[in-house]
C-alpha cells in the first residue's frame, strides 16, 4: 500500500489555478475534496491521476511521478469522471469491459467481471443497454462500476454521487469504502456534505489553495443556500454548521454501511 504525495503543486494556463498544494492521501482512507465550483477539484484530481503535468511541484505514487508525460494515466490509476467518459453506443457492460480489456483482462473474462462489477451497483439487468438509452444515475453507476472494476490503487472520483438518489448515494459510498479497505487511495472530489462525512480525511480548496476547514466548509450549496422565507421558517432555529448536521431528513438513514471504521482498525 502507498500514499500518494502531492508536493508543492502549482497549476497554471492563462492565470493560476492551483497553488501550494502540499497533501498526503492516505492508501486504505476515503479522502474527501470539497470547495466551491470552479475552486480546482477536477484540475487537482487530474494532476494527481496524471492527467495534467502540474506547472510546479509534482504527485507521486509508489515513489513516481503519477505525471509519465503523455496525459496518460499510469495503470494503477483510475478515474470516475464527472462527465463519466463513456462511449454512448456501447452496451453498458462493453462499457466496463474496455477498461478491463485495456489492462490486459481476457475478453472472456472482461465480460465475466464486467457483469459483476455492474451487479455491484444494482444494474445488472441494464448491462445490454446502450448507454445513450440510460438516464444519469444509471450512467453515472456505469462510469463508477468502470473505476471500481480494475483494482486501481489509486481512485480518483468527480463528483461521483452528484445523480443519485439517497439509496444509490449510500450504496456507492459503500463500495467506496470496499475500495479503501482493500487499500487503494480513494479521492472523491464532491460537494455533498454527507459524502465529506463518510470520508476519513477532508481537504477544502478555495480559489485554488487549500483552505483551513475547520471554520465552515466551503461547500458550494451550503454556502450559497437561499435563507428561508418567513412562511418557510423552521419552528426551532437552524443548525449553525451544515457539515456537522448535514441533513434534515424526516427518517433516521441507515448509513452504516459506508460509515468511517472506528479508530485503530
Ligand atoms: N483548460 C482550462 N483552461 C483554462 N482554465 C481552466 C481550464 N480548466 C479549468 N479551468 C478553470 O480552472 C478553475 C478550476 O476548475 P475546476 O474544474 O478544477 O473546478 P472544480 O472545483 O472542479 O469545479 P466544479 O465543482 O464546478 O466541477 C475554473 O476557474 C475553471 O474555469
Amino acid at each position: 500500500m502507498s500514499d500518494v504525495q502531492v508536493r508543492g503543486v502549482r497549476y497554471e494556463v492563462d492565470r493560476p489555478l492551483l497553488a501550494d498544494i502540499d497533501l498526503v492521501l492516505r492508501a486504505g482512507e476515503m479522502t474527501a475534496l470539497s470547495g466551491p465550483s470552479g475552486s480546482g477539484k477536477t484540475t487537482l484530481l487530474s494532476i494527481v491521476g496524471g492527467l495534467l503535468e502540474p506547472t510546479a511541484g509534482e504527485a507521486t505514487y509508489d515513489g513516481a511521478p503519477t505525471w509519465r508525460g503523455t496525459g496518460d494515466p499510469r495503470p494503477e490509476v483510475a478515474f470516475v469522471l464527472q462527465v463519466y467518459g463513456l462511449v454512448p453506443i456501447l452496451s453498458a457492460r462493453e462499457n466496463v469491459s474496455v477498461a478491463l480489456r485495456a489492462r490486459g483482462v481476457d475478453p472472456v473474462e472482461a465480460d465475466e467481471q464486467a457483469l459483476a462489477a455492474l451487479t455491484r451497483f444494482h444494474i445488472a439487468d441494464l448491462a445490454d443497454r446502450q448507454v445513450e438509452e440510460l438516464s444519469g444515475g444509471q450512467m453515472q453507476r456505469v462510469a463508477l462500476a468502470r473505476g471500481l472494476c480494475v483494482g486501481a490503487g489509486v481512485l480518483l472520483a468527480d463528483e461521483p454521487t452528484s445523480e443519485l438518489d439517497e439509496g444509490n448515494r449510500a450504496l456507492v459510498l459503500g463500495e467506496l469504502r470496499r475500495e479503501a479497505e482493500r487499500g487503494a487511495v480513494v479521492v472523491v472530489a464532491t460537494h455533498d456534505p454527507a459524502v465529506v462525512e463518510a470520508c476519513d480525511a477532508h481537504h477544502a480548496l478555495d480559489d485554488g489553495r487549500l483552505v483551513d476547514h475547520t471554520e465552515p466548509v466551503h461547500l458550494a450549496h451550503t454556502r450559497f443556500r437561499p435563507e428561508p422565507s418567513a412562511s418557510e421558517a423552521p419552528a426551532t432555529p437552524p443548525v449553525a454548521d451544515p457539515v456537522v448536521a448535514p441533513a434534515q431528513d424526516p427518517a433516521p438513514r441507515d448509513d452504516s454501511a459506508f460509515r468511517r471504521p472506528p479508530a485503530g482498525r
